[in-house]
């Protein structure tokens, strides 16, 4: 006797996906799935997350529960569709952005303009369109680390086009005044000039916009926070306990503008000696665990202190760019897919789909 439909479907809803942690059928990634009358089944698996070098995985898992499941041939066929989600209050999704994510810090120099661009690089090579939006008003440090150096063109005096470097757009306060200009900007002002650069940049088609934030959780970071439409965000710390108070002040901010938290980097976590290969916590251990625990948000990666990351990144080539395949370059790539994981779990976004009811009253 040849199984269902009905008990195919249950077969992928009993399997869960790596990067999204969610079964095929409840999350809505099987999209079809046929039999015919000698029990040959075919689905379609369409993924909200960067698929390029997963997908020939994901369908041949995919293919074996359905074969367990009783079928005998199988074709299943793996498309990737990265959506807009939701945004919080009462914000739009922008034209042409499908998710931005904030990368913030409690702190400056814990290392959030690396894991920024290294997790837009990371992004790009799983198969998304990416951008990055250097928001650092203190030291816009991404062309520098992305090897991105001039002014951005406007074809018509009112937007710029974003520079491109390793495949990726970018637009940076740095473009704007020198990168060793000191830059001393009040509240309203920053992040005025900031929404204006966001808003004014004609980025292209992008499924993820990643914004390297300001440091710190002041007036500037609350502005930005409340008035970009925000995906979600990542907060980048140390392990030593001071730089995790003021992670933990990051996480409250979002919190209290509804910004959903994607999770957490812990950044320069272990020195593993390059000589002998011994593992040393040199800022302390087990800090983005704890605050893991406490606050209910997920460690999205934890990224060694090497020489190599500064050298590559401070050089204008970071890790993912120069080395993808290294074993840093994996780290930065498994911290990447959980934060398109985490995206791909939230809800979708609706409003693009609503027209603008506007109702005029004499
Ligand atoms: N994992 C790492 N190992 C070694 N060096 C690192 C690592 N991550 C970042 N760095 C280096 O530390 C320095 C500060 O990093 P980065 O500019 O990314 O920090 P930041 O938090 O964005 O700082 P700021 O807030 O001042 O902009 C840089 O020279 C960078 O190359």
């Amino acid at each position: 006797m040849t199984a269902t439909k009905t008990q195919f479907e249950a077969a992928l809803a009993a399997l869960v996906d790596p990067v999204t942690g969610t079964d095929y059928v409840t999350s809505k990634m099987l999209k079809s799935l046929t039999v015919d009358d000698e029990g040959n089944v075919e689905a379609s698996i369409e993924l909200g997350y960067p698929a390029r070098r997963r997908a020939q995985a994901v369908g041949e898992r995919v293919g074996e529960a359905l074969k367990a499941a009783g079928a005998a041939g199988v074709t299943v066929n793996v498309t990737q569709n990265i959506i807009a989600h939701k945004v919080q209050g009462t914000l739009r999704v922008m034209p042409g952005v499908k998710n931005i994510i904030a990368v913030s810090s409690g702190k400056g120099g814990v290392g959030k303009s690396t894991v920024s661009a290294n997790l837009a690089l990371a992004l790009a090579y799983e198969g998304a369109t990416v951008g990055v939006l250097d928001a650092d008003i203190y030291g816009p440090s991404q062309p520098t680390m992305l090897g991105a150096h001039g002014t951005p063109v406007s074809t018509d005096g009112k937007t710029m086009e974003p520079m491109e470097a390793h495949g990726l757009q970018i637009n940076s306060i740095g473009f704007m005044v020198g990168e060793d200009e000191p830059m001393i900007w009040r509240g309203p002002l920053a992040a005025g000039a900031l929404q204006q650069m966001l808003t004014q940049t004609n980025w292209h088609d992008l499924d993820y916009l990643v914004i390297d934030m300001p440091p710190g959780t002041g007036d500037i970071q609350l502005t930005l926070s409340q008035s970009v439409p925000i995906t979600g965000a990542v907060v980048v710390t140390t392990p030593q306990d001071i730089a995790l108070i003021d992670a933990k002040k990051g996480l409250r901010m979002f919190e209290k503008v509804n910004v959903p938290i994607l999770g957490v980097v812990e950044n320069m976590s272990v020195f593993i000696c390059p000589k002998c290969g011994e593992v040393e916590h040199i800022f302390g251990e087990g800090g983005a665990d704890r605050m893991s625990a406490d606050y209910g948000v997920p460690v999205l990666g934890k990224l060694p202190l090497s020489a190599k990351i500064r050298e590559q990144a401070d050089g204008g080539c970071p890790t993912v760019a120069a080395e993808p395949e290294s074993k840093a370059g994996e780290m930065y790539r498994d911290m990447a897919m959980k934060v398109a994981g985490a995206v791909a779990r939230l809800g979708k976004d609706y409003t693009a789909k609503m027209p603008t009811i506007s109702v005029t009253q004499k």
